[in-house]
């Protein structure tokens, strides 16, 4: 079989193009090769967040269907930065330039953008849909409220104040300071909300921290759920987003172009908020192919990496030269 190795923003994933396996793999199978390809140690290569599973989709007008399986064999809802990784691979293989693609709780538009650099692909996913209702959430906090928006947990031992949201994936903010952010508090509070046994999130929630740092831009470091510290997280960059309008908009503001650092890059959002109509953001940002891997399928099962054919493309090179034009700007 065929893995692509891609990332947005160095959100890594292996992407698998199921439709051209000979024979399906049962949910245990699936669960088993993100397992053991995405480790970081012992996984291919240098491992990866997480699986995007490619098949086709039974939906009238849609062209392909993404599954996501985080690193730990855990499925989410979404996957924003992977998206649009899929969304690149569905554009060139049925060229076509925007359509929609199936999720497991919405089917999204996607659609190939102008290059924020040379060399670098870029694609914009529709991340949606958005609520704050502590049962989309799996969220038990402050005695069963219903929602949380700006607000601490009285159920946890911190001053910070938090919003909750799901896009539909559950995603837990904080706005902090420099110093915090940079810190590993967000790792202490994610690994305590990522336990089975917290009873605020029992079905575990991607904690993000974020610093606004000018008119429409901000930076946002996350640590996701099944995955662990991620270098970048879409659907928390889109949360982020919609929360920093919410909150702070003398500084970042609604339909307009918000600039979103992260510690893998960097990625535009435009949130549409509206109190008539369902909110949603738009996450515009690169969809970067760095080398295909071709490994039998039981080797893979086994996580037997020995026999492997790679091919390096030269996207990684035109993306880190993107970054370092960033650090320099
Ligand atoms: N990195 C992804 C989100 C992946 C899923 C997440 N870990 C979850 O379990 O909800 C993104 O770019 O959105």
């Amino acid at each position: 079989m065929q893995l692509i190795k891609v990332h947005g923003s160095e959100n890594d994933f292996y992407m698998l193009d199921a439709t051209k396996l000979n024979r399906q793999l049962t949910e245990d199978e699936i669960k088993q090769l993100a397992i053991n390809i995405c480790n970081r140690k012992s996984g291919l290569g240098d491992g990866a967040d997480g699986l995007l599973w490619i098949n086709k989709s039974e939906h009238n007008n849609v062209i392909g269907k993404m599954r996501v399986i985080n690193s730990d064999g855990s499925e989410a809802s979404m996957c924003g930065n992977g998206l649009r990784c899929v969304a690149r691979y569905l554009a060139e293989t049925n060229h076509q330039q925007s359509f929609t693609v199936e999720t497991m709780e919405a089917d999204l538009p996607v659609a190939k953008m102008p290059s924020l650099a040379a060399g670098v692909e870029t694609y914009q996913a529709h991340i949606a849909p958005v609520s704050f209702a502590a049962k989309d959430l799996g969220m038990h906090v402050n005695n069963e409220a219903d929602t949380l928006i700006d607000q601490s947990i009285a159920e946890l031992d911190t001053d910070l104040k938090f919003t909750a949201v799901a896009v539909p994936n559950p995603h837990l903010i904080a706005f902090v300071d420099e110093e915090t952010i940079n810190g590993d508090y967000l790792g202490e509070l994610g690994r305590y909300l990522n336990n089975k046994t917290n009873p605020v999130f029992p079905d575990g929630v991607n904690v993000s921290f974020v610093r606004i740092l000018g008119k429409n831009q901000i930076f946002v470091r996350t640590f996701e759920r099944g995955v662990g510290y991620t270098n970048a997280c879409g659907t928390a960059m889109s949360a982020s987003s919609l929360v920093s309008v919410l909150l702070h908009s003398d500084q970042v503001s609604n339909n307009t172009n918000i600039s979103v650092c992260n510690p893998g890059g960097m990625v535009n959002t435009v949130v549409h908020h509206s109190v008539s109509e369902d909110d949603y953001i738009d996450l515009i940002g690169n969809a970067t192919f760095v080398r295909t891997v071709e490994i039998n399928l039981e080797d893979a099962l086994t996580s037997n990496f020995e026999h492997v054919t790679i091919n390096e493309t030269n996207e990684q090179a035109a993306y880190e030269q993107f970054i370092q034009t960033l650090q320099t700007a």
